[in-house]
């Protein structure tokens, strides 16, 4: 296990910079998740550092040894992609044994055979361990790509998407796994996604990348409420933050120099015109999403939306009184102003 240090870290592809002036340190054991939208330069953060690409200025460290000329192999990573990337013909049990195998390592087979059982009952595969990779299911598959990563106890993983292609409830039932894995393990894990629900639930901390620079570093919970910029903000959040302009709706104080203010569901008080609030907005329609449901609100031309509970009351075509409880402030550079 080891910290993994980034120092103006840059590569361009051509005249397009894909990664400029990065500087980001893991610590040993930590879980970090990159989340940015496509192009920003998740992977070749990853391929910088597992030295899959040279960077053209800046150097990595891994566990205090600058190893940025160093080849891949040379530099004791672990890479699992989006696509499982097993060995068709081979069983589960040779595709996690393959590491172990290497000329190189030279392992006794009883010590192969140990670990590889350990690995398997970790990512739970140990049932599976003589069947063919190609006849799992992607749950499975990604499964043994993990744990065949994990197997030759490497001091960092990278992890590119790796349950995107998965869906949506073997996602869920992943994601809580690798977290424990990770945990079991205790093992430095940079992981790149666009899924933000992935990176709220996982992360120890979030970088968010944006056009190949660092936007901000931070704990799942600063990031969501303490978004340095609109762009962060804008990328945590379902629905997504509402973007209004200062007068739009009504605010107790609203600092100097607010250009934009973000409103997510926690930041709007919403009720019934009924109720003695004399009414400033209209329940356009609403969303039923089974668990919950989303409000849109017209107020004066604009739409909102909100989350609300299934037995919130309300009902497509209600005037409401809506106002804001301590929203996001943004400036005219669209950062985030702080209130007072
Ligand atoms: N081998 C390459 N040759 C040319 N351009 C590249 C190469 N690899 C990446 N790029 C460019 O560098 C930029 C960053 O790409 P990168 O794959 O790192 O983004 P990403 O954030 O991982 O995106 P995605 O989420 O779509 O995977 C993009 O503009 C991409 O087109």
């Amino acid at each position: 296990m080891a910290e993994v240090r980034l120092s103006r870290l840059s590569k361009s592809f051509g005249a397009a910079a894909a990664v400029s002036g990065l500087d980001l340190t893991i610590a040993d054991g930590e879980f970090v998740v990159l989340l940015g939208p496509t192009g920003a330069g998740k992977t070749t953060t990853l391929r910088l550092i597992a030295g899959l690409e040279r960077p053209d200025a800046g150097s990595v460290t891994i566990g205090g040894e600058e190893v940025t000329a160093r080849s891949p192999a040379e530099r004791d990573v672990a890479f699992v992609f989006q696509q499982y990337s097993l060995y068709p013909h081979l069983s589960v049990y040779d595709n996690l044994a393959f590491p172990l195998r290497s000329p190189a390592r030279r392992l006794p087979a009883a010590e192969v055979d140990a670990r590889v059982r350990e690995i398997a009952g970790l990512v739970r595969i140990d049932h599976k361990l003589d069947s063919r990779s190609t006849r799992l299911s992607g749950g499975e598959m990604q499964r043994v790509a993990i744990g065949r990563a994990l197997v030759r106890k490497p001091s960092i993983f990278l992890m590119d998407e790796p349950l995107s292609s998965l869906d949506a409830k073997l996602r869920a039932d992943l994601r809580l796994e690798l977290k424990r894995i990770q945990s079991d393990v205790g093992s430095t894990l940079l992981y790149v996604t666009h899924d933000q629900i992935e990176a709220m639930t996982m992360a120890d901390r979030i970088g968010i990348l944006s056009g190949g620079e660092l936007v901000q570093l931070g704990t799942p919970r600063d990031i969501y409420t303490s978004p340095a910029n609109l762009h962060v903000a804008a990328r945590l959040g379902n629905p997504q933050i509402n973007l209004v302009e200062p007068g739009l709706i009504p605010c107790q104080s609203v600092p100097r120099g607010t250009r934009t203010i973000g409103a997510r569901t926690e930041h709007v008080e919403v009720e019934k015109a009924a109720a003695g609030a004399a009414a400033n907005a209209r329940i356009d329609w609403i969303e039923h999403l089974g668990d919950q449901n989303h409000l849109h609100i017209a107020v004066d031309g604009r739409r909102i939306t909100l989350l609300a509970d299934p037995y919130s009351g309300f009902k497509a075509g209600d005037a409401v009184a809506i106002r804001l409880r301590e929203p996001l402030f943004f400036g005219a550079d669209d950062r985030r102003i702080s209130h007072g």
